[in-house]
């Protein structure tokens, strides 16, 4: 049976299990874009449900609430065993700066402790680099990666949502960037001084994203992690 181009993308991710962090933040947006890509979404808040899963999402929200909300939850350090048995993950904006190594300007809670990453990507990321929730703005990126979604002239820019987003000041060797703001693309240009800024990542079986594809509709972001969980990419 030949399956119409639409469906066969809607359908990349038949048969696959991924789990999306649910201690707070937008896990319910990203478990619709799973859904839409025809996997199977699971909402993860056991340390045992780490287990049976091929790929897990977390999410945009607050970095330091879901710190913190992993401690509580036994799941921090089962996180970082998974991340570093190679479980594949992806990050969108708090959720790449779970995943970094550091962060340049980790917030401290009342006790001076700063807080803590799951890690794993070697970069090092700006929290709300591009200013507060007022300075929030939308733009169309070139994204490495989606060639597979290749259309006459060429693959569609991603429209990207920024929402105190963090950028990432440093990669690692190994660490290939995907996708850049250009100086002139931010709402208060002045604070990107004039740099392109990276907001997209991939190491190995690790991608990460400053923006948020979860709520615009935009599947191929999600659609290409499932390609790197099937080893298509
Ligand atoms: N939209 C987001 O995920 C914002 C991230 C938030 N600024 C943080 O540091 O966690």
């Amino acid at each position: 049976m030949t399956i119409p181009l639409s469906e066969a993308s809607s359908r990349v991710g038949s048969g696959l299990r991924i789990g999306v962090l649910a201690l707070q933040g937008d896990f319910r947006e990203h478990l619709r874009a799973v859904e839409a890509a025809g996997a199977t979404g699971i909402g993860i808040r056991r340390p045992a449900e780490l287990d049976d899963i091929d790929g897990l999402i977390i999410p945009g929200g607050e970095s330091t609430t879901i710190d913190k909300l992993a401690r509580i939850f036994d799941l921090a350090d089962p996180l970082r065993k998974h991340i570093a048995s190679g479980l594949p993950v992806y990050g969108s904006c708090a959720g790449m700066i779970l995943l970094a190594n550091d962060i340049a300007d980790p917030a401290t809670d009342l006790a001076g402790n700063p807080q803590e990453t799951f890690g794993g990507l070697d970069i090092t990321v700006r929290r709300n680099a591009f200013g507060r929730q007022r300075e929030s703005f939308e733009t169309d990126l070139d994204f490495k990666g989606l060639e597979f979604s290749a259309r006459e002239h060429g693959v569609d820019p991603v429209h990207a949502v920024f929402i105190r987003g963090p950028w990432v000041e440093r990669v690692g060797p190994g660490v290939e960037i995907l996708a850049q703001v250009e100086p002139d693309k931010a709402r208060h240009t002045d604070t990107l001084h004039g740099l392109a800024r990276i907001v997209a990542v991939r190491s190995g079986q690790l991608l990460a994203t400053s923006f948020h594809p979860e709520v615009t509709g935009e599947k191929r972001v999600h659609e290409l992690f499932i390609r790197m969980i099937r080893g298509e990419a």
